[in-house]
């Protein structure tokens, strides 16, 4: 539904080109979460800001349902960002109208009549869970409820598309958890497609079907969420995990000593609940000690992680190859990955 494609901008200032964005190719599925992870600096505004032009590619295309709106005239541009949303971090809301003006004023400027704005305005406010603040001033709300009025104001126009520009930073934890929340029953509810960026994985494993991780003006990884958290490939994809307290690594710390082998096993889904280490310790008479171990849930699916060393109690080593593959047989029966660390 949205595809970028080979996407370049530079910005130049009086001291020198800064290459914000070096050949992106993105594909969005429609009535998808999609989030773009990155640190500070790595070309995330720039590139979402891409979807509705804001910002302007100095090269490639931005298709929307196959459109390439890079060649649109103004008036059909104009059109085209009707039907697509933006929700800012610093909420952006008029200070001196009311929660009500302000969600009116997208269907103001789209001509939509006077009866029609507040009808849709005081839908959407209720949607947001705001019925009881329409008349307040911005300067009266708190951050989250202030955030669910710039919500609001972004689905007035009924778009199909939700830009997020980080749309929790300015928020504390528990206002983030439900506003991500909100976004999540949006995207459900009204199967709008949302585009997201962030720096934080938690917001990404909270929300996201899909993710594509942006590093230096590049995406250096993509792929559904599951994927990409339970086997991320780039280093960048590695330490934002590790520094949201998913380290792949730590089994390091205590493998030192360990002769035997060391597997690590990724179970997701179905089955997550599955007794399956007491099934090992019997089935196959092994003995086994964890050295690091997750469990939890990305968006609605439930997993876990765990770096197990394995020993037999009548030595391993004089029939090591068997014992690897029963433990390979043993687990992908029950459709956990394998992956052996140590031999
Ligand atoms: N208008 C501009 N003029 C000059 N440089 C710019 C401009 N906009 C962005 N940049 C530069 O382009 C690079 C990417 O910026 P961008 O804002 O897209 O990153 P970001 O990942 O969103 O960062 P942050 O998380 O800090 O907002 C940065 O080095 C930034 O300084």
């Amino acid at each position: 539904m949205i595809k970028i494609k080979n996407i370049h901008k530079s910005f130049r200032t009086k001291e020198k080109v800064l290459h914000a964005l070096q050949g992106i190719d993105l594909h969005i599925k429609q009535g998808k979460v999609f989030g773009i992870i990155g640190r500070s600096g790595a070309g995330k505004s720039t590139l979402i800001r891409m979807i509705n032009l804001l910002e302007r590619p100095d090269q490639g295309e931005v298709l929307i349902d196959g459109t390439d709106i890079t060649q649109l005239k103004t008036e059909e541009l104009r059109q085209l960002r009707h039907k697509i949303g933006m929700v800012f971090q610093h909420f952006n809301l008029l200070e001196s109208r009311t929660v009500l003006d302000n969600v009116m004023f997208p269907l103001r400027v789209a001509g939509a009549p006077a009866d029609q704005r507040k009808a849709r305005a005081l839908e959407l406010l209720k949607l947001v869970g705001l019925s009881d603040h329409v008349h307040k001033y911005p300067r009266q709300l708190s951050g989250g409820q202030k955030q669910r009025v710039g919500i609001a104001r972004a689905l007035s126009t009924e778009p199909k598309i939700l830009l997020c520009d980080e749309a929790t930073s300015a928020l504390d934890p528990e206002t983030t958890q439900s506003v991500l929340a909100l976004l999540n029953e949006i995207n459900k509810t009204l199967g709008i497609t949302i585009v997201l960026i962030t720096h934080s994985m938690d917001v990404v494993r909270n929300l996201c079907d899909e993710v594509a991780i942006i590093d230096g003006g590049k995406i250096v990884e993509q792929g559904d969420v599951v994927s990409v958290f339970l086997h991320p490939q780039h280093a960048t994809t590695k330490a934002l995990l590790s520094e949201s307290g998913m380290d792949m690594d730590s089994w390091k710390l205590l493998a030192g000593d360990i002769k035997g082998k060391l597997i690590r096993l990724t179970y997701h889904g179905k089955g997550a609940a599955e007794p399956l280490l007491s099934q090992l310790g019997r089935e196959l008479n092994l003995d086994f000690s964890i050295l690091q171990g997750s469990i939890g849930q990305i968006k609605e699916t439930p997993f876990g992680q765990l770096v197990i060393a394995v020993a037999h109690p009548e030595a391993l080593t004089a029939n090591l190859r068997t014992t690897e593959t029963e433990l390979r047989e043993f687990f992908e029966a029950r459709n956990v990955d394998v992956e052996v660390l140590q031999s």
